[in-house]
Order: C-alpha cells, then structure tokens, then sequence
C-alpha cells in the first residue's frame, strides 16, 4: 500500500496489554504532518503507554504503529521525546547537553554547537548557553530538555506532560512558549497531557481518552485562531470546548474512581 505522504504517524487498531491487563484497547488514528495532536485523558487511561509506541519504547500487542509510512521498530532519530522530568546531564551545560545528540550522530563539535545554539535561542535562552543545569528554574531547565530534543531535526516531537511538574504561571508561560517554538521549526507534535486548558490552548486536534482500558472517545477538531495565548481561555468558543471535553472527563474519572 502506497503511505499517505501527508500523514506522519498512524496508529492502527493498537492494543497493549500487560499480562492480562488492557492499557490501551485498539485504539486508531491518524496526524498529519504539521499536526499539533493532544491525548487528552484521566489518569491511567494509557496516554503515556501510546505515546511509548509512538516513540517505540513500547511494542503494541496488537496492530501497529507507522511513521513516515514504516512500522516503528524502535526509537529513532526522527523522533524526538520530552518527559515530565528534563533528565539533563547535571555536569553539562545548556549548549552541551543540547549539542550532545548531534555529536552522538557524527556532527563535527562546530556543527553541534551551531545546532544548538540556534535552538536555544529558539527556546528563548541564549544567555544561559554556558549554565549548569542545577543553576536553573525548573521551566528553563525544561527548555533546554525541549531543545535537546529538537536537536536531531525530528520531524516529530512526543511530549508526555511536559509541563506537569511545574507551577501554573510557569506551566502558561511555557505552553506559550512551545507555540513559537512551533511555529519557528513546524515539527509534527503529539502531546500527552490531563489538562483540559493545555490541551485546547496547544492542540488542532484533541483525542480524549476513556478510563482504562483506554480507547479514544471523542477526536475534537480546534480552530481557534493562532497565535493562540493564554488570555484566549476566556473566550466562548474556548469555553465551549473546554465544556465538551470537561463532561466527557468528569464521566470517565468518575468510572474510574468507582472501579479503583
Ligand atoms: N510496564 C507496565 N507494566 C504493567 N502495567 C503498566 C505498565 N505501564 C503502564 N501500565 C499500566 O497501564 C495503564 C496505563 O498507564 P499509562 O501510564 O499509560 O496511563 P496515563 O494515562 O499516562 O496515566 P498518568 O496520567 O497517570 O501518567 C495503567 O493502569 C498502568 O498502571
């Protein structure tokens, strides 16, 4: 079969299940490239386990997982991932760290550090290229994971609540931040989050997710006008969204809680 060229990852009827427990239960979708995709779900439905998938730290037990057109085998440079946790070398500053992947893939010591010095200007932190990690906030040092990750030019990048850790003014800032971001290297993005407000600010498309064993409920189209930033929340198409996904969330963690 010939791949739909426009379409950077497709999940197709993707079950993973661990001994006899279902996390996700054949769920199917598609992103185009370019696409901003949020997994919109209470906790425990299976975002993080669909996003291992995606970036191949995880084998489906059932169906599978295409980007670019080929099966995931494995993780790869094309794909780019960002924890909740920066996970940064402590002993490396912020160049450093960011220029680490290109040196692992064979760039000279002068390209690595072009790479990353473009792109922590792009996350808004020049000043600090020669900073310790330790020396940092916690939403900087996030920046600089961000960074790393875009290192490798992956045409897609995998954010499991990337933000989660942080606190709601620096949680907005950065959600602002990625959005330029964004909109400077127009990566293919697919992030996990259970925030409802994230997910609309952020996303063209949200998939909200049910309780365990997680299936995708409701694929929800967003066509607020970009660049979107955090004063939009108060606006009524905005709130409507956040209405439709609120509703369809209250249900599944209520299910959830019963089940527990
Ligand atoms: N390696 C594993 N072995 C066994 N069970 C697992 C494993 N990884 C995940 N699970 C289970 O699969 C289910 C889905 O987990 P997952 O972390 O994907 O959910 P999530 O929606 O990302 O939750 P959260 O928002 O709390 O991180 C959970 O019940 C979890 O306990």
């Amino acid at each position: 079969m010939t791949p739909a060229l426009d379409l950077a990852i497709e999940v197709r009827d993707v079950t993973i299940a661990y001994g006899g427990m279902v996390a996700v239960d054949r769920v199917s979708f598609e992103v185009r490239k370019g696409e901003f995709v949020c997994l919109l779900g209470p906790s425990g439905c299976g975002k993080s386990t669909l996003l291992n998938a995606i970036a191949g730290f995880e084998r489906p037990s059932w169906g599978e997982v295409l980007v670019d057109g080929a099966e995931v085998a494995g993780p790869g440079p094309d794909r780019g991932v960002v924890f909740q946790q920066p996970h940064l070398f402590p002993w490396k500053s912020v160049r450093a760290n960011v220029a680490h992947g290109p040196r692992m893939m064979g760039a000279s010591r002068a390209e690595a550090r072009a790479t990353a010095d473009r792109l922590i200007d792009i996350v808004g932190l020049t000043r600090f290229a020669g900073a310790l990690p330790h020396t940092l906030s916690g939403g900087m040092q996030q920046r600089v994971a961000i960074a790393r990750a875009l290192a490798g030019e992956p045409g897609i990048l995998l954010m499991d609540e990337p933000f989660g850790a942080l606190d709601a003014q620096t949680r907005a800032l950065m959600q602002e931040n990625l959005l330029r971001v964004r909109a400077r290297v127009g990566a293919t993005i697919v992030f996990v989050t259970h925030d409802i407000e994230e997910a609309i600010l952020l996303a063209d498309r949200v998939l909200v997710m049910s309780a365990g064993p997680g299936r995708i409920l409701r694929d929800i189209k967003v066509e607020l006008p970009r660049p979107r930033s955090v004063e939009q929340s108060l606006e009524p198409d905005f709130v409507a969204l956040r209405r439709e996904c609120l509703e369809l969330i209250r249900q599944q963690s209520a299910k959830a809680f019963e089940a527990a």
